[in-house]
């Protein structure tokens, strides 16, 4: 669904340039849901804007789908913006009308995109538990249930993929629980493709593959250990995740910084081959 190599955004203004993505690899298959996490200013909402065709890559490859957002010209991008994604924000509130019901909401964004199908909107509606409130209008709704009702919109255009921004950042934790229930429903139903950023691990570990990303490039990557179990079916098991450094074609690796710090390793190593492992010692 997704395929990223050496993708890189700078953010050039007046006085500075910004590096937020120093040639990020990330692959992510059809169907697939899976989390990115990160500090703060480590380059996820840079990733996810360009994912969402909101802002333009500067080098490298980015594809989704049939889709090369390198190589897109203006008009296709809104078609593929129209078409292929859904974006939901952490703050919705710039996406929906606050005197119009949560149904006249679902189907604005159908009208605009040419496929008006109110069955479908009450459908996302029941989707998503808002069947009892379609009819309310939004600054009736509480937090969680605009945040759903941003869902169903989000769905709205049939996406193959969805990128949440911090989803669940404004909500409490029984809300958070049912929205990441909704995506793993739309995920296994429809087979949507799901990318989650988040600060939360709590909820990355929700599903089966996180990334990391560090300064701008993807550095671990924790996968579901034992994802034939389905897990929901086991009262009090706890989802555990294994973690692997990541090592892009030329045979980068991101060594975490407290490890480095810890050895006193700065801008040179010795790098060892044991026949069975690689040793990263400090220069003698
Ligand atoms: N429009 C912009 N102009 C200049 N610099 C930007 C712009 N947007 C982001 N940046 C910079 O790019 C880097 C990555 O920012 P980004 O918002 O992608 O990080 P993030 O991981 O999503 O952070 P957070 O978790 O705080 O939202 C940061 O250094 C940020 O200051």
């Amino acid at each position: 669904m997704i395929h990223c190599e050496g993708l890189v955004k700078i953010y050039k203004s007046s006085e500075v340039e910004v590096v937020a993505l120093q040639g990020l690899n990330l692959t992510v298959e059809d169907g697939e849901m899976m989390a990115i996490i990160g500090n703060s200013g480590s380059g996820k909402s840079t990733l996810l804007n360009i994912l969402g065709g909101l802002d333009r890559p500067s080098a490298g490859t980015a594809v989704v789908g049939d889709w090369d957002l390198l190589k897109m010209t203006e008009p296709q991008l809104v078609e593929y913006k129209r078409h292929t994604v859904g974006f939901i924000w952490q703050n919705n509130g710039r996406n929906l009308l606050p005197y119009m019901t949560a149904l006249e909401n679902v189907e604005t964004p159908m009208m605009l995109g040419g496929k008006y199908d109110r069955g479908y909107a009450k459908q996302l509606l029941e989707w998503v538990g808002l069947k009892d409130r379609m009819h309310s209008r939004l600054y009736q709704l509480s937090g969680g249930e605009q945040q759903r009702v941003a869902i169903a919109i989000s769905l709205s255009n049939k996406p193959k993929l969805l990128l949440a921004d911090e989803p669940t950042g404004s909500v409490d934790s029984e809300t958070s629980d049912r929205i990441m229930d909704i995506f793993r429903k739309m995920n296994r139903e429809l087979g949507i493709s799901i990318v989650i950023v988040t600060h939360d691990l709590e909820l990355a570990n929700k599903v089966d593959r996180i990334v990391a990303i560090r300064d701008g490039l993807t550095s671990t990557e924790f996968v579901k250990r034992n994802d034939s179990l389905d897990t929901e079916r086991v009262p009090g098991s706890k989802e555990v995740h294994e973690a692997f450094v990541i090592i892009d074609r030329a045979g980068r690796l991101q060594v975490p910084r407290e490890y480095l710090e810890a050895l006193s390793i700065d801008e040179r190593a010795t790098l060892e081959f044991d026949g069975e492992r690689i040793v990263i010692t400090q220069p003698k």
